[in-house]
């Protein structure tokens, strides 16, 4: 990707982003990026020598050929206003968001009906190389900005797209916001071993790598449904049984069906707002 990139805001999916892109060989001189906080921007410039900062989004997406706006969903409208007068045209340049819950159709008419937008919805493990995006674009935009997009976020892990635009937000659902929930339940694991009796460090180590080592085996056995995966770790009348009854006792799947659903309503409720 030989392009010159921009990306308005600074922040954990931005800097994680841009992170991947460059230590995967693109010249930190044809990475802008914009932040109103300075001093986040001067540590990407100390980590990355030749990167391009700026505090005004215009001046960051002049040279640029592909936008990334990351920004929160609520300032979408805020900075995109600016941005509606910036020379040359945002028209001419391929945006992609990784915003949750502003649609196309919104973005497009943010921005002056650009039309070479891509949806995208990532994840934090793109912080270290493991993320997963999912990426939406309709009809209007071109194979070759597809790719462009593609191999933008794959510099931060896998990627895949789906075919209608409803399904990114149950991508939110099933792995943008997910790492909240798998921390949520390690934490819960932690907490409940630390108080019969083990120490916090040793806890986590073990609920830790229990995850880690559940997520690998699960990637590698892949024509095993977790169903079968579970069986597995299951003996009759032992251990595991005993924990997973109390969960389905206690309808653990109904919860996470509802805590899914409450994400998606909500992606739904910002397409509204935002
Ligand atoms: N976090 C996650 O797990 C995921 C987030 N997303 C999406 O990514 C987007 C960004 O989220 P995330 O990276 O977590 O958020 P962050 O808050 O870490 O990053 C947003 C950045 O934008 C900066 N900013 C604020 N105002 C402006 C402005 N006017 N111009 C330029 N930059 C500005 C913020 O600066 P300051 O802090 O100084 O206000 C901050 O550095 C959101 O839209 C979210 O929906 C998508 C998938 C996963
Ligand atoms: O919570 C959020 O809205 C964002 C999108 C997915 C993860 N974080």
């Amino acid at each position: 990707m030989s392009q010159q990139i921009a990306f308005i805001g600074a922040g954990n999916m931005a800097s994680a982003i841009l992170k991947g892109l460059i230590k995967q060989g693109k010249p930190a001189a044809q990475v802008h990026v914009s932040d109103p906080d300075s001093d986040k921007l001067a540590a990407l410039s100390a980590e990355f020598p030749g990167l391009n900062t700026y505090t005004d989004n215009a001046t960051c997406v002049a040279t640029a050929d592909a936008v990334v706006l990351a920004v929160k969903p609520q300032l979408m409208a805020t900075v995109c206003e600016p941005l509606l007068t910036a020379q040359p045209s945002l028209a001419d340049k391929l945006i992609v968001s990784v915003a949750a819950g502003i649609k196309v159709v919104r973005l497009r008419e943010l921005l002056g009906n650009a039309g070479r937008v891509v949806r995208t919805m990532p994840n934090t493990p793109c912080l270290i190389g493991q993320g997963m995006t999912g990426l939406y674009a309709d009809d209007l935009v071109s194979d070759i900005d597809r790719d462009t997009a593609s191999e933008l976020m794959q510099a931060v892990g896998k990627t895949a797209w789906v075919d209608s635009e409803a399904g990114l937000n149950l991508v939110i659902a099933a792995s943008g916001s997910a790492p909240a929930y798998f921390f949520m339940f390690m934490e819960a694991m932690q907490k409940s071993v630390e108080a019969m009796g083990l120490d916090a460090d040793t806890a986590r180590q073990f609920v830790q790598q229990a995850a880690i080592g559940s997520s690998h085996l699960a990637a590698s056995e892949m024509s095993k449904s977790f169903t079968e995966l579970t069986a597995q770790v299951t003996s009759k009348g032992g251990t595991t049984a005993e924990a997973v009854a109390t969960f389905k006792e206690q309808d653990l799947a109904g919860l996470v069906d509802q805590a899914m659903r409450a994400c998606v309503a909500r992606a739904e409720e910002m397409e509204q707002l935002f």
